[in-house]
């Protein structure tokens, strides 16, 4: 009887281990129009949105996924980019956050320069470089290659990630991402990298994965342009680390 009663609350508790689910909160900021509540649309439910009206404080959305064998759940923050629908949220917004999304629109400069002041809003409030944090270049179906100048290029947004320890992305919340696509400028072609929206929630969630790595990462890897390199630096990094310990020979 003992005994299958022990047998029985060890497989509540393996059980309980089997569906465990972490949550964690990830704040979505920046200008209004750039595309934050399209992006969680995709992000959480993999469709674009038919109507986005400007979002009212705060709206929520959830994403769940399997790394390794457990549940995470991200709770995306889709905060309000209008001054006048944030005003009396923004100490919400701040509170107990694990991750930052700062958005812009690559067809927008404006919100590309914008960005200064998010990251001000939250150094203002305790959230600095130790929290994981992801520059998303947003709208990138709708670049212009013959028009670099009223646009953000790709090379200025890395410089501006790598200078704020981020990781960096282009994508579109609207349309089937291409991996890399090319356009002509003058003789030369020039290429730029289209990211999956898949991308950045997996970037996102594996960052919770180490919460405590991140910010022991040397710069080399965290500052890596692409998640397909950051992965492969991360992994190798991981192994030599665990090689040199003596945990795996
Ligand atoms: N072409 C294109 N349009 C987009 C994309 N993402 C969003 N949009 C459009 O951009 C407009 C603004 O999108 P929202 O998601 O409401 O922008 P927001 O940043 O949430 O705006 P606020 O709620 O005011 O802060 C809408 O008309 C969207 O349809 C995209 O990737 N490509």
């Amino acid at each position: 009887m003992d005994s299958s009663l022990e047998f029985s609350s060890s497989l509540g508790s393996v059980s309980s281990l089997l569906t465990r689910c972490r949550t964690f909160k990830v704040l979505v900021i920046g200008d209004s129009g750039v595309g934050k509540t399209c992006l969680t649309h995709r992000l959480s439910a993999g469709e674009f949105p038919c109507r986005a009206e400007a979002t009212i404080g705060v709206d929520f959305r959830e994403r769940v996924l399997e790394i390794d064998g457990e549940k995470i759940k991200l709770q995306l923050w889709d905060t309000a980019g209008q001054e006048r629908f944030r005003k009396s949220m923004v100490q919400h917004y701040y509170r107990n956050v694990h991750a930052v999304l700062f958005i812009y629109d690559v067809t927008c400069p404006a919100s590309f320069i914008g960005l200064t002041s998010w990251i001000e809003e939250c150094r203002q409030h305790c959230l600095g470089q130790d929290i994981p944090r992801f520059l998303v270049g947003n709208k990138s179906d709708l670049r212009d290659t013959s028009r670099t100048n009223s646009q953000v290029t790709q090379e200025r947004a890395t410089g501006f990630a790598k200078a704020h320890g981020m990781m960096f992305f282009e994508t579109s919340a609207k349309d089937p991402p291409k991996k890399c696509t090319s356009g002509r400028r003058g003789e030369g072609q020039v290429l730029y990298q289209q990211d999956n929206v898949e991308d950045i929630v997996t970037a996102v969630a594996f960052s919770f994965q180490a919460p405590l790595l991140w910010n022991q990462l040397p710069a080399w890897i965290r500052e890596t342009d692409t998640l397909s390199v950051f992965k492969i630096r991360l992994k190798t990094f991981l192994y030599d680390k665990a090689h040199s310990q003596g945990w795996i020979r």
